[in-house]
């Protein structure tokens, strides 16, 4: 679980983040959604440490981020598993080098494990065939699930998402909005996604923080979304015609 009590971000006299708190679960899919500019992205920074937040705390599993030094927050780190927006691959290393970074960077494993692991995480995400050759040479979907198994390469606790899905066909993001969600039950981590996507919004979210102008306007689940009385939120699902349909119908 990570849980975020009062945290709060500004950049010089601009308040991004005000007085955000909310647990996200082990096991769940936990998206963060919000209008551009409404402070995702330095929100996913600021738990995972990239921004150090002004005041409140962060805490993974009951250890506070917030109060760590260094090389404590070093440990956390290596707890952690990272799908950036697009992907990320090292243009010039192949998929399986692109998995076996992290070991080679972070773990003692010899290279008979090394071998071992890297196959089992190409294989959960159903990379065949595809080992030998570069990121540039497979497509948008599969340089994803690559990046999915790099990220649980060192079997991480925690799982954070940078709009996994930007870039892909609604099928295809669809699948790996799926592959995420199986893979946080399967190996019980606490994900945690950001998105603007309001399909992934309703295949995989378990628990939704809805931040608008850097303040939590709204938590629940993709089942309660659709009877919200909070009008930011409304605003912001119902803003393509299709979910306004939708919604006319239910
Ligand atoms: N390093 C920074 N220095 C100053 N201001 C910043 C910095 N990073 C973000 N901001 C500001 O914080 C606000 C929130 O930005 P953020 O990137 O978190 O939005 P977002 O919700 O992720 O948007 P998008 O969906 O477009 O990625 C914006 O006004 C942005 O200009």
């Amino acid at each position: 679980m990570i849980e975020l009590k009062e945290v709060n971000k500004s950049f010089s006299d601009l308040k991004v983040l005000d007085d955000i708190s909310i647990q996200f679960e082990a096991g769940k899919t936990n998206l963060i959604i919000g209008q551009s500019g409404s402070g995702k992205t330095v929100l996913l920074k600021s738990i995972i440490g990239l921004h150090e937040v002004d005041n409140g705390h962060v805490y993974y599993d009951d250890r506070d981020f917030t109060q760590m030094n260094f090389n404590e927050r070093k440990l956390i780190r290596k707890e952690m598993g990272m799908v950036f927006q697009g992907g990320a691959l090292f243009d010039s290393l192949s998929v399986e080098e692109n998995v076996r970074f992290p070991l080679d960077m972070f773990s003692e494993m010899n290279e008979d494990e090394k071998i071992g692991r890297v196959k089992f995480c190409l294989d959960r995400v159903d990379i065949k065939k595809a080992h030998k050759l570069y990121p540039a040479e497979i497509s948008g979907g599969m340089q994803k699930r690559v990046a999915i198994a790099r990220a649980i390469a060192l079997n991480p606790s925690y799982l954070f998402c940078d709009e996994p899905n930007s870039g892909l066909d609604p099928v295809t993001a669809i699948l790996i909005d799926k592959l995420i969600q199986e893979i946080t039950k399967e190996f019980n981590m606490t994900t945690i996604i950001n998105t603007h996507d309001m399909n992934s919004v309703m295949e995989i979210g378990e628990k939704i923080l809805f931040i608008n102008k850097g303040v939590k306007a709204w938590e629940g689940s993709s089942e309660e979304i659709f009877d919200t009385e909070n009008q930011s939120l409304n605003n912001f699902v119902f803003a393509s015609n299709l979910f306004k349909k939708i919604k006319k119908e239910l």
